[in-house]
Formats: C-alpha cells, structure tokens, sequence
C-alpha cells in the first residue's frame, strides 16, 4: 500500500486539508505576530480552548492522519510537506517549499529545519526503498549548509543511497534552488537488528 493510500485510509479529504492548511497559516501568523499585552491574554484563551477541543478528537497512533502526511505533500503541524516525482530502489526527488514559521533569519530558512527535512526525507525514502517497516533509524546526519535556503518557492530535494552494509545504509541528499545548491547531507541510517532490511537484493555488500 503506498503512503497515499495509507492517507486516504485515514480520511483524508479536502476538508481535512483545509484543516491543517489553516493550521499552518496560524502557525505562520504566530511566528511573525507581536501582539500586544491586551491581545495576548485573549489569544491564550482561544489558543487553550482550541487544544482542548482538538484534543477531544485525539486516536491511536497508527490512525494519526500526520503519520504519513509529510512524504505525501500534505499539511503537517511540524513536518516540512514535500512531494515526490521520482522514485525508484536507490535514489529519490521531489520539490519542497519551506513556509514562514520555518523562517530564522528574514526569508531563509532556519537550518534546524533543513536538518529535519532531511531526516524525514531520507529516513522515509530508505525505509520505503529497503522496506524497514517503520524503523529506519538515524544513527548520524551531517548537513552541510552551502547557500541561504529561501522560504516561500518551491525547490528541488533528492537522495541516493550511496552503500548498503549489512544493517547499514549511507546516503547523500541535496537541496536546491534551481542550479545553486542550498545544502547537502550524508547520513547512516540503520535497520534494527531483528529486522534484516527486506528489499536491499542487490544493494548489499
Ligand atoms: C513506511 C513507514 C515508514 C516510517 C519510517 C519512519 C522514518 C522517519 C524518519 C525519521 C528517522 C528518525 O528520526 S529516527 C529517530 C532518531 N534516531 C534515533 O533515535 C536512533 C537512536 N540510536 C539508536 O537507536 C541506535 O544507536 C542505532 C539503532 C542507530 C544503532 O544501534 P544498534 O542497532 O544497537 O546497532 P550498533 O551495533 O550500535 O550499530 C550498528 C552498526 O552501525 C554503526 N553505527 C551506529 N551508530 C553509528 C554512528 N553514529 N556513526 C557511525 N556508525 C554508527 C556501528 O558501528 C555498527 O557498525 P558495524 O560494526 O556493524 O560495522
């Protein structure tokens, strides 16, 4: 079952996007907004009454629609949504647009951020690839920052597993904005040692 089909499994639809979407606009709001004493505690307020609202519709685990909205392009709360093009055993790509509340300084992006990016990107890209189920781990992730990454347009995001050994998979990934490359990192990540990676035929040593 792919990642979308997992999403559509969880209900899914356009008011769910919507949803999330204008969540992310708050979230956006909130990182740029200095409201004034008088406004803040109003805020607080709605803020608590709206966690506790949401919280009432709170499931398992396996049933959160976030579980697999990242990789699928969807609206997450904390996730950088991306989209994937191309897809095959030993190399990916896509596009990623970083928003506003990924901003640190004026319309770059934070490069905390970028590191999650890449770890979400590649850890869902080595599990999909070497089928880990749901436990390829980051053992290391170096992220090299070469250019200021811009918030606000869409770039081009793409790894490779360069070597798989035994429990081991090391991979190269990049982000770019057209021909500048923005930052790249080379990463170990590591299958459990109980669950052998399933689909590396022919990548292993
Ligand atoms: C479809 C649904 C998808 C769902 C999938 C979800 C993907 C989401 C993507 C996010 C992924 C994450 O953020 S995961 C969360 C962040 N990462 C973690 O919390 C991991 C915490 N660390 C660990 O759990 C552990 O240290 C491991 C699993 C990484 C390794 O432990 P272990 O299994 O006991 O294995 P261990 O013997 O220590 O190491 C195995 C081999 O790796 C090497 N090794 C281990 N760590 C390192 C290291 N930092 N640098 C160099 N080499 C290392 C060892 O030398 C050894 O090499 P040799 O002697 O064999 O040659």
């Amino acid at each position: 079952m792919t990642a979308a089909e997992r999403v559509d499994d969880q209900h899914v639809d356009d008011r769910y996007l919507d949803y999330a979407g204008s969540f992310n606009r708050l979230e956006d709001e909130v990182c740029l907004a200095a409201p004034p004493e008088s406004a803040m505690s109003e805020l607080t307020a709605d803020f608590s009454a709206l966690a506790a609202r949401v919280a009432e519709h709170r499931v398992d685990y396996d049933r959160r629609p976030t579980r697999y909205a990242g990789m699928s392009g969807l609206p997450h709360p904390i996730l950088v949504p991306y989209e994937v093009h191309e897809d095959g055993p030993t190399s990916t790509s896509g596009t990623v647009e970083f928003g506003l509340r990924h901003m640190g300084n004026e319309n770059v992006v934070h490069g905390g951020i970028i590191s999650m990016m890449f770890d979400d990107f590649i850890g869902m890209f080595v599990s999909r690839s070497l089928g880990s189920g749901s436990s390829a781990r980051t053992a290391y992730l170096n992220v090299d920052y070469r250019s200021m990454t811009p918030v606000g347009r869409p770039l081009s995001v793409s790894a490779e597993i360069a070597s798989v050994q035994g429990r081991k998979a090391f991979v190269e990934a990049r982000i770019c904005d057209g021909e500048t490359l923005c930052a790249e990192a080379h990463a170990l990540f590591v299958c459990p040692a109980d669950q052998m990676w399933p689909g590396v035929a022919g990548l292993g040593d």
